[in-house]
């Protein structure tokens, strides 16, 4: 009792950035406590730990944790606390809610907010030093060093310093003393420019200024509020919500999150935000370097108004970044399927987005010229304000849609461009206007096999075939990354020379035109294309002064690009993405065309679209080829409807893997076994997955259906929790999934 009044300390629960479900207690003591026993860290602080023989840094989540068994005296103390800012409630909460939502361990969905490499190390003032102009003729040998080895003027550490020149500290801090050197101080990371809200906005036409004014009014609310913005390809949605950009910025500190689909190509959009708001947002993906992380996320998570990061724009991960006064969130390409995470912790990044606004409250802008049936149905049925703009901006109308029915304009065999495609292709370029080409399959054929016996060429980890890139001759597997040079002779009959290329990606489009149009200039985009951001924007500027007359490209074009030249979209197969049976192939198959599409005519120039289709009669396409989609979204809710998938039911996949498929086909059989009965769930499967094999692991699926009020994840969780898995099995969650494979 005297000692631990003499020596006060306290329990308290650290999360873990591992897969772990939750927390662990520690005890706070010494430093960490104040002498009148009063703790001295708070929720959501940064603090290392130590776990079995490591030190690790996690996250204080809970001050005063109900008591546990475990006796105090058999918990480990709190090591220190870090100097970062403490993740903010808002944010601690988010990822409590994501945890839940998607039953992935609360320590797997925290480490998506750490994972930050060297965040810990916050960019200190550092002192460097540089040599004074005037140096004395006269210098001892070591000094002399010093003085050979300046690389230009850069200033540099004591310690780099002497090591450049060989020779030891002590004479490079002599030459500070006697003056011949000089320190300066070097600030780590520098804040990122502010946005300038002085700069003049675009005059909005009546309809652009209604949905603005209407979204600043919610920013100024400043209260929870998700909104469908709606236009049609063109109608200048991205001028709309710059609106609500500018009104939460009006507030000194208030933050603003937009989401895009793809990070990598939103280059005309960076330009935008530039032109409107005089400097660059902060850009937050993956593939930042660990630099530029850092930077970001301190800045982000700067408490000093005037230093903070203002506009972040992002993949889905910014949702978990640690804003400090989070105004808006913007969604663009709302229908976009990349906001699904299809790996690690499963979630939508609309839907996340939705529930971040809803603890951050504030608005949240979804928009899109496709919206998703889901977002369509909450605004229609009042959950969401809906915005919607009919016209195009400035003199631009939507393009003409007609179809080539390939059952009647033959495709002679390796040819992929239909006559009447052609035709139009050659007027464009007479013209002197650009066209695009639209396939969406990467690479040179999705299937390689041996005339002689027939042999597929497949990927050796994967139940998938190999496509050949005619870059660097080789075949790709694009699940798992594996690949091979394309071979001369039949691996499986050694016939030689056999091999042929079955189908067309987008390489062989281009091929073919090429041959067709000698002179034209082609830009081929793709993902596995474009080497990195900086040469996708090469090739959009490319685009944009007219270099370039042909586009040939996969979904990557879709996605919002504008070039006022570009007046001829061709669809290569307007039937690719139908088939299969995923729910929203046919929604997603539209949202694709019908984006595409937009990309044609968005200028003075009156724009044309034609798909090459098998099957024309199609809804998806005579809902494209009519421009009445209504009828076509009605019909896919319809369907919906009656089957109970989402968002009319629930629907949530189990996936089982694991190397070995008898452990895997006896956990997945369990699981069905073991699942509640009359807890309102349908549990379909387990069945092998469509992708049986993927990255060297067997795989099983279960399918769970259930009605809208059936608790499903806390009804998941508990029955899961019961289900044992055999050795080196592992089980994975989707709740409402969008791939099926
Ligand atoms: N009020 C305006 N004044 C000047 N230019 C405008 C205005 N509104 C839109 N624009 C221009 O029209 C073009 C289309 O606008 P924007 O890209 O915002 O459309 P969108 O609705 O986002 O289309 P998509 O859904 O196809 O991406 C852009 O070049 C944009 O700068
Ligand atoms: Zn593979």
């Amino acid at each position: 009792m005297i000692l631990s009044a003499l020596f006060p300390s306290k329990r308290i629960q650290v999360l873990l950035p591992l897969p772990l479900a939750g927390p662990f207690d520690y005890l706070v003591e010494g430093d960490l406590m104040s002498g009148a026993g009063d703790l001295l860290v708070r929720r959501g602080d940064f603090v290392s730990v130590p776990l079995g023989s490591r030190v690790l840094q996690g996250v204080v989540w809970d001050i005063a944790p109900p008591e546990t068994d475990v006796p105090a005296a058999k918990l480990k103390p709190v090591y220190d606390r870090l100097d970062l800012p403490p993740l903010p409630e808002s944010l601690l909460k988010f990822i409590d809610w994501v945890a839940s939502y998607s039953l992935a361990p609360l320590g797997a969905v925290l480490k998506m907010a750490v994972s930050v490499p060297r965040m810990f190390d916050k960019a200190k003032i550092k002192t460097l030093y540089r040599l004074t102009a005037a140096l004395p003729e006269k210098l001892t040998e070591g000094r002399r060093a010093v003085v050979d080895a300046a690389l230009g003027d850069m200033p540099m550490t004591l310690k780099d310093w002497a090591e450049l020149a060989a020779v030891g500290e002590g004479v490079v801090r002599g030459m500070v003393k006697a003056g011949q050197m000089v320190a300066v101080e070097v600030k780590g990371d520098a804040p990122y420019p502010a946005p300038d809200l002085s700069l003049p906005a675009p005059r909005l036409s009546p309809d652009q200024q209604e949905a603005g004014d209407h979204l600043r009014g919610l920013v100024k609310a400043h209260s929870f509020g998700p909104v469908l913005l709606e236009g049609i390809t063109g109608s200048g949605k991205t001028e709309v919500y710059f609106e609500a950009v500018a009104e939460a910025l009006e507030k000194p500190g208030g933050q603003v999150l937009v989401l895009v689909p793809e990070i990598a190509l939103t280059a005309q959009w960076l330009d935008r935000f530039q032109t409107r708001f005089g400097a660059e947002p902060v850009v937050w993906h993956s593939e930042l370097t660990p630099v530029q992380r850092r930077r970001a996320w301190w800045a982000v998570a700067e408490r000093d108004e005037k230093f903070r990061a203002r506009v972040i724009v992002g993949a889905r991960s910014a949702l978990f970044l640690p804003f400090q006064d989070l105004r808006l969130i913007v969604v663009d390409e709302e229908h976009s399927p990349t906001f699904k995470q299809e790996d690690g912790v499963m979630y939508h990044g609309r839907d996340m987005a939705v529930v971040r606004a809803m603890q951050g409250q504030c608005p949240v802008v979804l928009a899109s010229a496709t919206p998703s049936l889901e977002t369509l149905l909450n605004a229609q049925a009042e959950k969401y304000d809906w915005l919607y703009m009919g016209e195009r901006h400035g003199p631009a109308v939507l393009p003409d849609m007609t179809a080539i029915d390939l059952r009647q304009h033959k495709l002679a065999s390796g040819i992929w461009l239909s006559d009447p495609l052609r035709d139009a292709l050659a007027e464009n370029l007479a013209r002197g206007e650009q066209s695009l080409l639209y396939l969406n399959r990467r690479g040179y054929a999705p299937l390689t096999l041996c005339r002689s016996c027939g042999h597929r060429m497949e990927c050796p980890h994967c139940s998938a075939w190999l496509v050949e890139h005619k870059k660097g001759a080789r075949l790709t597997c694009h699940h798992c990354g594996y690949n091979c040079r394309t071979p001369d002779s039949c691996p499986e009959c050694k016939a030689e020379g056999a091999m042929v290329a079955c189908g067309p990606g987008v390489e062989r489009v281009a091929e073919e035109l090429q041959d067709l149009f000698p002179e034209g200039r082609i830009a081929l985009l793709a993902s596995d294309e474009i080497a990195s951001p900086a040469e996708l924007r090469a090739v959009i500027r490319a685009i944009e002064d007219h270099e370039v007359d042909f586009i040939v490209g996969t979904q990557i074009v879709t996605k919002g690009y504008h070039f006022p030249l570009l007046t001829l979209v061709g669809v290569v197969d307007a039937d690719l993405g139908l088939g299969g049976g995923d729910p929203r192939a046919a929604e997603r198959t539209w949202q694709q065309l019908e984006q595409v599409a937009g990309r044609a005519g968005r200028a003075e120039h009156p724009g044309r679209v034609l798909l090459q289709s098998y099957s024309p009669e199609h809804p998806v396409l005579q809902a494209l080829l009519s421009g009445d989609s209504q009828a076509f979204l009605e019909q896919e809710a319809h369907a919906r409807e009656q089957q109970n998938l989402p968002p009319f039911g629930k629907l949530a996949a189990i996936i089982v893997s694991g190397a070995d498929f008898n452990g895997v086909a006896k956990s997945a059989r369990r699981i069905a076994a073991l699942a509640p009965k009359d807890a309102g769930l349908t549990v379909l499967g387990p069945v092998p997955a469509p992708m049986a094999y993927l990255r060297g692991k067997n795989r099983f699926r279960l399918l769970i259906k259930a009605d809208k009020a059936v608790r499903l994840q806390k009804i998941m969780a508990g029955w899961l929790d019961k289900c044992p898995l055999e050795r080196g099995v592992s089980l994975q969650v989707d709740i409402d999934p969008y791939s099926f494979f």
